[in-house]
């Protein structure tokens, strides 16, 4: 199967600082991809390039057969903040990911279409994403009274909510249980089994030993060591 993408030399500097230093990759489709490295090795600069957010110095992105436009690549960046001053609940916070889709399309959020009596597939998305990150009993909770954990889990939600091809995930499990950075590993298992490209940048041994490939960057430049022999098993490619 054609990659999602290929970057090609990509070099990213800010101000005279090089925060990627000429990176060539593949994303493979319908799998999981994780970009591992220390703090400062360029992870957050490499999914923010797949996002859209941070330009290329020099190098190329190509995309294949993928629409790269606003609203068609979910991103949930490191440290984001859910808008806890404001009374909103864990379900609203996720119905935000819709956005993006209901702007394109133009169609309403509703709880349920009346001629049916079945959830339109708007809500039928939000549903999905809080119940697989176990968020259900927790739907009506206002934002400010969830830990760390569950808001990072609602975040994560409100990315899978998007229902994209396309899913960027910088730290998910950073401040997260075992348990639940077990649960969110298993969740984007399923969502790669149906079909999303998913990239994540993660120190984490459970988002690792879920990969399918994995890069691992070093000073900005890609370095691809084992990391564990756990990883070789799924992996589908690493490409350099
Ligand atoms: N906006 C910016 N302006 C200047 N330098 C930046 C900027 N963003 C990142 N950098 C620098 O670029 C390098 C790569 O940063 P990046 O955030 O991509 O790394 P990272 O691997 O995601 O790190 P971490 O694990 O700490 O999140 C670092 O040295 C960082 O200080």
């Amino acid at each position: 199967m054609a990659p999602l993408t290929t970057l090609a030399n990509a070099t990213v500097r800010y101000d005279s600082h090089e925060a990627l230093a000429g990176v060539s990759l593949e994303i493979a489709r319908a799998a999981i991809t994780v970009v591992v490295g220390h703090n400062g090795s360029g992870k957050s600069t490499l999914l923010g390039i797949l996002a859209g957010t941070t330009p290329l110095t020099s190098g190329s992105l190509e995309w294949h057969d993928f629409d790269a436009s606003p609203g068609r690549i979910a991103y949930v960046p490191q440290h984001a903040r859910l808008p806890e001053a404001f009374p909103m609940t864990v379900g609203a916070a996720v119905a935000m990911g819709r956005w993006a889709e209901r702007a394109r399309t133009g169609i309403r959020l509703r709880p349920r279409t009346r001629a049916h009596g079945r959830r339109s597939s708007d809500a039928e998305h939000v549903h999905e994403a809080i119940e697989q990150l176990g968020l259900g009993p927790l739907r009506g909770r206002l934002l400010g009274e969830l830990s760390g954990g569950q808001r990072q889990r609602t975040l994560i939600a409100q990315g899978i909510a998007q229902d994209t091809e396309l899913l960027l995930l910088d730290e998910p499990t950073a401040g997260v249980d075992a348990e639940s950075s077990e649960r969110i590993a298993s969740c984007l298992a399923a969502l790669a089994a149906r079909g999303t490209t998913i990239v994540v940048a993660s120190h984490d041994a459970e988002e690792i030993s879920a990969a399918d490939a994995i890069i691992t960057l070093r000073d900005g430049r890609r370095t691809d060591e084992e990391l564990t022999p756990s990883v070789g098993q799924r992996r589908t490619s690493s490409l350099g």
